[in-house]
């Protein structure tokens, strides 16, 4: 079940907003209810944050944006459309359903922090768990926790005055993590930090992130923010949704002009990561197989790439679709040798980190996880073309320079 569920969202500003929704459905623009005194903020909006994602919202200003999301935690109330966290419908509540949801369900972490300037530190990040009742107690101990979480632990009896910007900003994630809810709403929640600052606390979010595993809706004008962070993005343009993809999918398929214009200027070598080029290897086979049974273990998993284990099951290396054929093309009854890969990396590298070692020596590089099990494996024709460089193959082709490479036992 999705975390939060919008179907159809639209929300208008101005006097008797409902002449807009239907003026809508019977095909007006956004200029023609403008004309009218009403103000389509978000138009027909659809889209789902499954738990667990960090889900970004990306819109220049004026996009809908903030109101998209003041109408996910109720302060706002949708024109149209339905609207359900957790699987309860939350599109009209009353006054008291409301306060529910922002007490258990939903928190939200704001652009200028929204600090109360008289409260300690500490008081502050406990302040969501004092509006819901708990015990002094029990609510120092969760907001000394949270503010541990995010760098600030020993601050809890400073004001937030006596803080810098990032470490306010901080105070507010640490606020937001000490209430305990599943889902996460932040409204551009680093963009007044200056950019380095910025940097620390994206890190920081992703860090956290991997640990506790929040639902966040995150808002944003910044598209290399919303690349970083988001799982996937949506992009709005005058209050509708145009395009929702992971960041590899809006770079490479934008959905239109607008989406492609956007998206130009960005450096793709610093978004694409190494896990959204490598190929998981699907299958795996014993050294000792043939060619044959490679290709047909390939054609079976539908991939190019195995992962070639030894007598006592360690993985000895990778072998591709490519020479496969050559060596059935040969007669041969033996596999390829199996290349091993040079280097091992993250997941998460961003490919301008990786191309040095990939081009330089002529090999595969294998994707590791936390824990250094392989998960993937990047072939360097792959790293090549997602980077759109031209691979200086002698042979001309890739295909034949990596064969090449693993002829002369290189890769
Ligand atoms: N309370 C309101 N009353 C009337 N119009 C509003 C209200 N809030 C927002 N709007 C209008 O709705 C549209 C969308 O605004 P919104 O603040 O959601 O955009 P945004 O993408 O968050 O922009 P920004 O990044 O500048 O905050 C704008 O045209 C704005 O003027």
């Amino acid at each position: 079940m999705p975390a939060i569920e919008a179907t159809g969202l639209t929300k208008i500003f101005g006097r008797r907003p409902q002449r807009g929704v239907k003026m809508l459905r019977e095909g007006a623009t956004r200029e023609q209810l403008m004309k009218e005194g009403l103000t389509a903020a978000v138009i027909d909006a659809t889209f789902d944050v499954q738990p667990g994602e960090i889900f970004v919202v990306m819109g220049l200003s004026g996009s809908g944006k903030s109101t998209l999301i003041r109408n996910v935690n109720g302060l706002l109330e949708p024109t149209a459309g339905t609207l359900l966290v957790d699987g309860d419908d939350v599109t009209h509540l009353p006054p008291a359903g409301l306060r529910a949801l922002r007490r258990n369900k939903v928190s939200m972490v704001f652009q200028h922090f929204a600090l109360l300037p008289h409260r300690t530190v500490g008081e502050n990040a406990a302040y969501a768990l004092e509006l819901k009742g708990v015990s002094k107690a029990d609510r120092e101990k969760a907001a000394d926790e949270a503010l541990g979480m995010v760098g600030l632990g020993g601050w809890g009896g400073h004001l937030p005055s006596e803080l810098s910007g990032g470490m306010r900003q901080r105070v507010g994630l640490a606020r937001a993590l000490a209430a305990g809810t599943e889902i996460m709403l932040m409204d551009e929640a680093f963009s007044a930090l200056d950019p380095l600052i910025r940097k620390e606390m994206q890190d920081q979010l992703l860090e956290l992130q991997a640990d506790l595993g929040k639902t966040i809706l995150f808002i944003t004008h910044d598209l290399n923010e919303a690349m970083r962070l988001g799982d996937r993005i949506a992009m709005m343009r005058d209050g509708k949704i145009v395009q929702i993809g992971t960041a590899e999918q809006i770079l490479n398929e934008p959905a239109t002009d607008y989406v492609s214009q956007f998206v130009a200027d960005v450096d793709r070598t610093r978004v694409l990561t190494a896990g959204a080029v490598m190929e998981r290897p699907v299958a795996v086979i014993g050294s000792e197989s043939g060619p044959r049974a490679a290709r047909k273990l390939m054609s079976e998993h539908q991939t190019s790439s195995l992962l070639v284990v030894g007598r006592d099951r360690k993985v000895v290396g990778v072998v591709w679709e490519d020479d496969v054929a050559e060596a059935i093309r040969q007669g041969s009854d033996n596999l390829p040798r199996p290349s091993r890969a040079v280097a091992q990396v993250s997941p998460e590298t961003p490919l301008a980190e990786l191309f040095g070692d990939a081009a330089e020596n002529r090999s595969p590089l294998a994707v590791v996880n936390e824990k250094g099990a392989l998960i993937g494996v990047i072939p360097r024709v792959t790293l090549l073309s997602a980077l759109a460089v031209p691979n200086g193959s002698e042979n001309g082709t890739s295909t034949d320079s990596e064969a090449d490479a693993t002829a002369g036992g290189a890769r």
